[in-house]
This record gives structure tokens, sequence and C-alpha cells, in this order.
């Protein structure tokens, strides 16, 4: 079984509801086990920044899914539950980024792992790291690190609320 971890986002309503969804989905695979949600963060839209607020937050999970397997379950997740792609960094009802998978270092023409976004994006850093205290590192340098090299407003960033409880009933 392989360790991976991933960030979810939605800036749509009814946000806690997508990502409840989307982590139910995923711990309904039944070649996925759940093992940990971080907290919801209420983030400021990153990027293209005329958009809604979102919601973010992280999973811990298990999987003897290979990457691409995995890309392309969670890519299934975010179509069932109503993603449209049509802006780069626009609104969405759920974003699923695969952020680790063990220490695997890969690069295929659809997925890149670790993510790359990662080292830049507050959002995803502080929800990792409640999940995984200082276990990660990216080019050596650990998670806790890069949060603090980054320059970022501590405001755009506020606890939200727990993770809701999830019905992890396997098919
Ligand atoms: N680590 C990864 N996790 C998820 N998708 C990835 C990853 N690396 C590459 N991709 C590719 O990115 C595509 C997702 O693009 P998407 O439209 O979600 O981008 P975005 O969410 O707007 O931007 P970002 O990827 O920077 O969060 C997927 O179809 C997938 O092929
Ligand atoms: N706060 C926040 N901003 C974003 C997010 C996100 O998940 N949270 N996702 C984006 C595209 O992946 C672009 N901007």
């Amino acid at each position: 079984m392989k360790s991976v971890y991933l960030g979810l986002g939605s800036n749509i309503e009814p946000k806690v509801e997508y990502l409840k969804k989307a982590v139910e989905k995923l711990a309904a695979e039944p070649e996925i086990i759940l093992e940990k949600t971080s907290s919801l963060y209420l983030t400021k839209a990153y990027g293209y920044q005329d958009q809604a607020d979102f919601i973010n937050a992280v999973v811990y999970l298990k999987t003897s899914l290979t990457p691409e397997k995995l890309l392309k379950t969670v890519l299934k997740i975010e179509s069932d539950l109503g993603r449209v792609r049509n802006q780069k960094w626009g609104p969405r009802t759920i974003d699923i980024d695969i952020l680790f998978y063990n220490k695997l270092e890969y690069q295929s023409q659809d997925l890149i792992i670790p993510h790359p976004e990662i080292k830049k994006r507050a959002f995803v850093l502080i929800p990792l790291i409640e999940v995984a205290a200082d276990k990660l590192f990216i080019e050596d340098v650990s998670i806790k690190k890069w949060l603090q090299k980054l320059d970022y407003d501590q405001d755009e960033i506020k606890f939200y609320d727990e993770f809701p409880n999830i019905n992890s009933n396997k098919k």
C-alpha cells in the first residue's frame, strides 16, 4: 500500500458538501483506505482572484492503485460531482490534486508528482502540515520550511470547521 496525500478544493456552493461527497467516494473505492482528513480551511482565491472564496482540505490515504489509475479515479470523481473544465484556475465544484505518492517523483504527459504547485500554495501547505506534521519533503526541504519561506497573508487562510464525518462504506 502506498501513502498518498490529496489536496481538495471547492468554490461553488455547497462547498463543504462537495468536499464531503468527494471524500466519501474516495473512501468507497475498494483499493483506497482513508486514513486522515485535515480540517476545512476558508481561503481567498489564488491566481485568478475575481472568484468566490474556496474551502480547502487535505486527505491522507493508503492505496494499491498506481499513480495513473489513481488520477483516473480522482478525475472520475470530479466529473461525477459536476466539475466542468472551462477556465484555467476558474471556479469549480471540486478539484482534487495528487500532492504526494510515497516518495515517488514522476512525470508523464498528464501527471506530475509531487504536484508542482504545493510549495507556492499556503492553502495546500497548511492542511498538509496538519495531517503530515513534518514528514514530507520537496526538493529536500520540509513542508514546514516551505510554508515559512512563503510570503502570504495569514488572513487569506482561516480555519473554517472540522472535516464532516464520513460514511466510508465500501461497495
Ligand atoms: N499531481 C496531479 N494531480 C492532479 N492532476 C494533475 C497532477 N499533475 C498533472 N495533473 C493534470 O492536471 C489536470 C488537471 O487540471 P485542472 O483543470 O484541475 O487544473 P487546475 O486545477 O485548474 O490547476 P492546478 O492543477 O494548478 O490545480 C488533470 O487532468 C491532470 O492530467
Ligand atoms: N484558495 C484557493 N485558490 C485556488 C485554488 C484553491 O483550491 N484554493 N485552486 C486553484 C486551481 O487549482 C486556483 N486558486
